[in-house]
């Protein structure tokens, strides 16, 4: 946990992981079901020798190969990001003055040099904490801790630690000095990259789903809208629903590009795609796409 100008922010120690176990409880049938179809997946294998937190990152790498997301030096946020095979991919392919704000509302500790924050992204206040954790200087990142991809030694897990900075920066971002750091953050946007890939656990019900998503959606673009640049790019996963052509349209009102995507490592039997919107136009505001429904 680190102290600055009183904002106490968590980012991953190098002390090694010390569990790296999965606890499932399922019947022995679903059980074989998922071994096979883990052993016959390429993209699993990949995951393993590549030391990738899951095989979410080749989602993100199809992406950026077909539509040049990344550069060096970026500064990204990654709404949903655990257990962090996205942020790996954001590390990499910002280098060394990159900057990467985790955020997820499960307790993870992000890969080496990413900065963390453990809430419910639809909370006015964890939108807030991740505002002033942007307009604050200290993202940057470690050199030391700069490589490729994460490497699992890099990954440590401190719920504890973890929730206590929740706390804290959760506190500051309610005090009325970092009020106005989260109205400079409003007015000055300094983020190259909004990713979303958040997602609640399905239900089997497709309607609740894809609502669910679509509000998830909703919100992670109007946060987009306050934090980045002109020219700046919104990736989100969605589940396809009848609600989706009207979060493609705002996505055309605010982007010059916007691409629907499903990538091969998505798997076919999932209704889940990807919005790729390219390129921020200036001076559309959320309120112009929105009213007054995310005002804050
Ligand atoms: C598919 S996983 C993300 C995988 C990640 N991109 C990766 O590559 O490792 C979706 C994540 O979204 C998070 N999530 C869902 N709803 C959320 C919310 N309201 N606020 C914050 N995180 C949320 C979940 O906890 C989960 O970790």
């Amino acid at each position: 946990m680190e102290s600055y100008c009183g904002l106490r922010v968590f980012r991953s120690s190098s002390t090694p992981s010390v569990f790296h176990g999965i606890i499932r409880c399922a019947s022995s049938g679903s059980s074989e079901r998922w071994t096979r179809r883990h052993q016959k997946d390429p993209y699993s294998r990949e995951v393993t020798l590549r030391n990738l937190k899951s095989r979410a990152a080749f989602k993100l790498l199809e992406i950026d190969h077909n539509h040049h997301i990344f550069h060096q030096g970026q500064t990204v946020v990654d709404l949903g990001f655990a257990p962090g095979s996205w942020t790996q991919v954001a590390v990499d392919r910002t280098g060394r003055k990159g900057r990467i704000v985790g955020i997820d509302i499960l307790p993870c500790a992000p890969p080496q040099g990413v900065t963390a924050i453990q809430g419910n992204f639809l909370h006015i206040e964890t939108q807030r904490a991740i505002k002033v954790l942007l307009s604050e200087d200290f993202l940057e990142r470690p050199v030391d801790h700069i490589g490729p991809l994460a490497t699992r030694d890099n990954v440590g897990y401190g719920d504890l630690e973890l929730s206590a900075c929740r706390h804290e920066v959760m506190k500051e971002a309610n005090q009325s000095s970092n009020t106005n750091a989260v109205r400079q953050i409003s007015g000055v946007p300094v983020v190259d990259v909004v990713l979303s890939d958040m997602m609640a656990n399905t239900s089997g019900n497709s309607f609740r789903d894809h609502t669910l998503s679509m509000d998830l959606c909703n919100s992670a673009l109007a946060f987009a809208l306050d934090t980045l640049k002109a020219g700046g790019h919104f990736i989100c996963k969605f589940y396809s629903g009848a609600e989706d052509v009207d979060l493609e349209r705002r996505l055309r009102k605010a982007f010059d590009v916007v691409k629907r995507e499903k990538p091969r490592a998505s798997r076919s039997e999932s209704r889940e795609q990807y919005f790729v919107s390219k390129s921020r136009k200036k001076g559309v505001t959320k309120q112009d796409l929105y009213g007054k429904m995310y005002d804050y």
